[in-house]
């Protein structure tokens, strides 16, 4: 999607050449980059102005790290926080997450680690956003869009089951609609004014996934000088979807089948058992059959959420939704941006779309789209477009090379031929590995510097 604001973020580091390397990779990244040298400065920043994520530097001179993090609890400034870590201070990090902040990163820090864990701690920060505009009431319906049998099932469980309070266990490939399936039960509820929460269970380190399911009390641990409230008392009355199930540890999984057992938690170092009434989805993209024979999912665990299985096909089994999803997501993005205003497709481009090998399938589509819009010339995105922009069409597909000659047509001269070609295989190679700039230069056998050079030379943006 073309989001207007930038994800703003706040350096805090008293080396500046860390701060320099940082704000350079993340502006890359399209983040707008503020910088403090000290705790005291990110302090009065933070008061002043509003951002989304705070890197904070641990030891630093003056206030460290810790004393921030406190200051800001204390003044109930809420924002994902991650902390930067020299070497033999990782001990510090990891209670520094269980104060409170996201996560931590060893300096210097590794890019794809840099660029995955700032994305996460960026898209919590928007659940706990979102979570809170849920409590406020304002209805975020999720229509699931499609005609095929497969869509209509699904439609069809979801009605029969989202007034009850049974388990749901989704299952599908990446990108298939999941997540939007968890939103629609939630929003078809009983519940549906009460808290949707989400918990990425693989994006969360294991040590730090039972602080975050249940909680912990003041002094649970060394540096837990306040009480953390968990995702199951925040989804009290409403629903907790535990996305990615498949990659929970086996000790965690242990604790969620006592807490759905018995409807209570301890927060970790409480004795008090709270009752909790929360309604459990689980998404996953792996067999979890086969992880109950190889032993890494708890089959008890396993028969307790799979009371009614919803399974999501990939796209390439439901073609005929295709131009459906298409049509919606051009409109849809006509709503937010007038780039996409008055543009449609032709039956042919429909046609080229119904034919791609989607292996990253509906979000892949999304993607497509969005990029059909922003880059076609004229109002209508033609077959050509979508053979130049959306990459092969499935390897099945006959298809003439019609659109190859008239891509050759198109340029007069070497360079403006190199150019164009060269940008559509960068920007596609990108969307294919979500921007991640370390695989995609490695898939694509160029170095990294390469690749920033490329992606400044085409101004290429997310
Ligand atoms: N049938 C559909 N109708 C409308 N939008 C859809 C549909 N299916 C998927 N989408 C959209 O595609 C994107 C990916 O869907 P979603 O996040 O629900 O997939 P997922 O299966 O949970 O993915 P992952 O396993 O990677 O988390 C979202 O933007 C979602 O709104």
């Amino acid at each position: 999607m073309v989001s207007s604001a930038k994800p703003r973020i706040l350096v805090t580091d008293d080396e500046s050449s860390i701060r320099s390397a940082l704000r350079e990779i993340l502006e890359f990244e399209q983040y707008e980059i503020s910088e403090a040298a000290s705790g005291d400065e990110a302090f009065e920043k933070l008061q002043a102005e509003s951002f989304d994520l705070l890197l904070l530097d641990i030891k630093m001179k003056g206030m460290d790290g810790f004393e921030l993090l406190e200051k800001l609890n204390e003044a109930r400034l809420q924002l994902p926080v991650i902390m930067l870590t020299g070497h033999g201070t990782i001990e510090m990090a990891v209670q520094a997450t269980r104060l409170g902040a996201f996560d931590f990163l060893q300096k210097p820090p590794d890019l794809n680690r840099l660029l995955i864990t700032v994305r996460n701690a960026l898209d919590k920060g928007t659940l706990v956003k979102e979570n809170r505009k849920m409590r406020r009431n304002i209805p975020q319906l999720s229509e699931i869009i499609g005609n095929s049998e497969a869509i209509q099932h699904i439609k069809s469980t979801i009605a029969k089951v989202a007034p009850t309070d049974a388990r749901v266990l989704i299952t599908g490939e990446n990108g298939t609609g999941k997540e939007l399936v968890a939103r629609s039960l939630h929003e078809q509820s009983r519940r549906s004014g009460e808290p949707f929460v989400e918990v990425n269970c693989a994006a969360i380190p294991t040590e730090l996934l039972e602080s975050e399911l249940f909680g912990h009390e003041e002094g649970a641990f060394t540096g837990a000088v306040s009480q953390r409230i968990g995702k199951f008392e925040q989804a009290h009355g409403g629903t907790l979807f535990l996305d990615e199930i498949g990659d929970m540890s086996l000790q965690a999984q242990a604790k969620v089948l006592r807490a759905l057992q018995e409807n209570t938690i301890a927060r970790v170092g409480g004795t008090e058992l709270i009752r909790v009434n929360v309604r459990i989805l689980a998404a996953t993209n792996k067999d979890l059959r086969t992880e109950i024979q190889e032993q890494q999912f708890r089959e008890d665990l396993y028969h307790r959420l799979n009371v009614i299985p919803i399974h999501v096909p990939p796209l390439s089994d439901r073609r005929e939704d295709i131009p459906l999803l298409a049509r919606a997501f051009l409109r849809q993005m006509a709503t937010k941006d007038i780039v996409f205003e008055g543009k449609s497709f032709s039956d042919e481009a429909l046609e080229k779309l119904q034919r791609h090998d989607w292996t990253g399938n509906v979000r892949e589509l999304h993607n497509v789209v969005e990029r059909l819009g922003i880059l076609s010339g004229g109002a209508v995105i033609t077959a050509e477009d979508v053979e130049l922009m959306a990459g092969p069409v499935s390897k099945s597909a006959t298809d003439g090379n019609q659109g190859m000659r008239d891509l050759l047509e198109d340029y007069p001269d070497f360079q403006s031929f190199k150019d164009a070609t060269e940008l559509i295989f960068v920007k596609y190679q990108l969307d294919k590995y979500q921007w991640n700039i370390s695989q995609t230069a490695d898939a694509i056998g160029i170095q990294r510097s390469h690749l920033y050079n490329k992606i400044k030379k085409f101004n290429l943006k997310r």
